[in-house]
């Protein structure tokens, strides 16, 4: 009988060709790797993000061009420095430089056909650990609808075909077939809070809850389709409110929906995530903003939210002090 990981693969239909699979040459994206050139032979490319964080990345890349050499995969390498990002993890720097980094390899390899779609290793376990950091974070809804199986970032289709399948799943497909992997060092590394969270709390809550990778998934699935309903109504809210939102139109919504049509707005208009404490100050502004002379003046995100006459706008940078009410 087929094993989880090879129904999984069975089952994943991307919309676009070539694929390319992001391939950190670690246990994950190895196995997924070799399951889509064996399965779609010829269309499958390699992107290896360098992100030059560790003195071990070029030896990361040079496995990843041997091991793609035995599959018959080319493999495109992009070097990113998410070392300069500043206000963010480590960890969050990196995966967004090589988001960016995904992005630029699909433009750069368009002599191979244009590449519109990226396949990523995360698996049932990655997914469980994603969940219990954002519940350590306090998250709202979208941290505890944790990543979805198919997404579009950066004018990519992002797939996670794995999410359903236990790591441990995935390593004995891998085994099975005597194919390479590294082992990256930073996995052990306890100052990282995911990695404490592997090795400390995911074998408890599996003695606790033998079926927690489904029924957490179940929770995931509630609180993703809650988010999305969410979306939806804050876009139709933005109709009304505006982009730039208009002061009096927000005052006449719940503040609970404010919170949710100013978030909207924030980060589809801007890319901009307000921190909860931010947009609670955004409120209690908004809120007592009934005569003409209330200046509002805030730090939301990597900016500044400002009143401007009856309508709310965002800068990134310091608006001047000038700025009539
Ligand atoms: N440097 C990289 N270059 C390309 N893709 C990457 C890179 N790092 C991670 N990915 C992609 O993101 C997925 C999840 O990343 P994560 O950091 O959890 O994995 P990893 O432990 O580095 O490697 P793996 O998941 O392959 O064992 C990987 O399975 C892979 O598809």
């Amino acid at each position: 009988m087929n094993s989880t990981f090879e129904r999984a693969i069975a089952a994943f239909e991307p919309a676009h060709w070539p694929l390319a699979v992001g391939f950190s040459g670690g246990a994950d994206s190895t196995a997924l790797l070799a399951a889509c050139a064996a399965r779609w032979p010829g269309q499958v490319v390699a992107f290896h993000v360098h992100h030059g964080l560790q003195a071990a990345a070029d030896g990361f890349e040079q496995h990843c061009r041997s091991m793609c050499e035995r599959l018959g995969v080319p493999l495109v390498v992009h070097r990113v420095d998410a070392r300069h990002a500043t206000g963010e993890s480590p960890e969050d720097a990196a995966r967004r430089a090589r988001y960016a980094a995904f992005a630029e390899m699909a433009r750069a390899d368009e002599a191979r056909g244009a590449i519109r779609s990226v396949v990523l290793g995360h698996h049932a376990d990655d997914q469980v650990e994603t969940l219990l950091l954002a519940l350590s974070r306090g998250a709202g809804l979208p941290g505890l609808a944790a990543m979805p199986a198919h997404a579009q970032r950066n004018g990519l289709d992002i797939y996670r075909p794995l999410l359903a399948v236990a790591g441990a799943e995935v390593r004995e497909w891998l085994a099975g077939r005597e194919l390479p992997w590294i082992e990256d060092p930073t996995n052990e590394d306890a100052r990282y809070t995911r990695n404490r969270i592997r090795s400390v709390l995911l074998p408890a809550v599996e003695q606790a809850f033998p079926q927690f990778r489904s029924t957490f998934a179940r929770s995931v699935g509630h609180a993703a389709q809650a988010q999305q309903l969410l979306n939806e109504l804050a876009a139709q809210d933005l109709e009304s409110v505006g982009s730039p939102p208009r002061i009096a139109t927000l005052q006449a919504l719940s503040r609970a929906r404010q919170a949710n049509v100013l978030r909207h707005w924030l980060m589809r208009s801007h890319g901009c995530g307000p921190s909860a404490a931010q947009l609670e100050q955004l409120l209690d502004q908004v809120r007592a903003c009934t005569t003409r002379g209330h200046r509002i003046h805030l730090k939301v995100g990597a900016g500044f939210v400002e009143r401007r006459g009856d309508l709310l706008h965002w800068y990134n940078v310091a608006p001047s002090p000038k700025t009539s009410l």
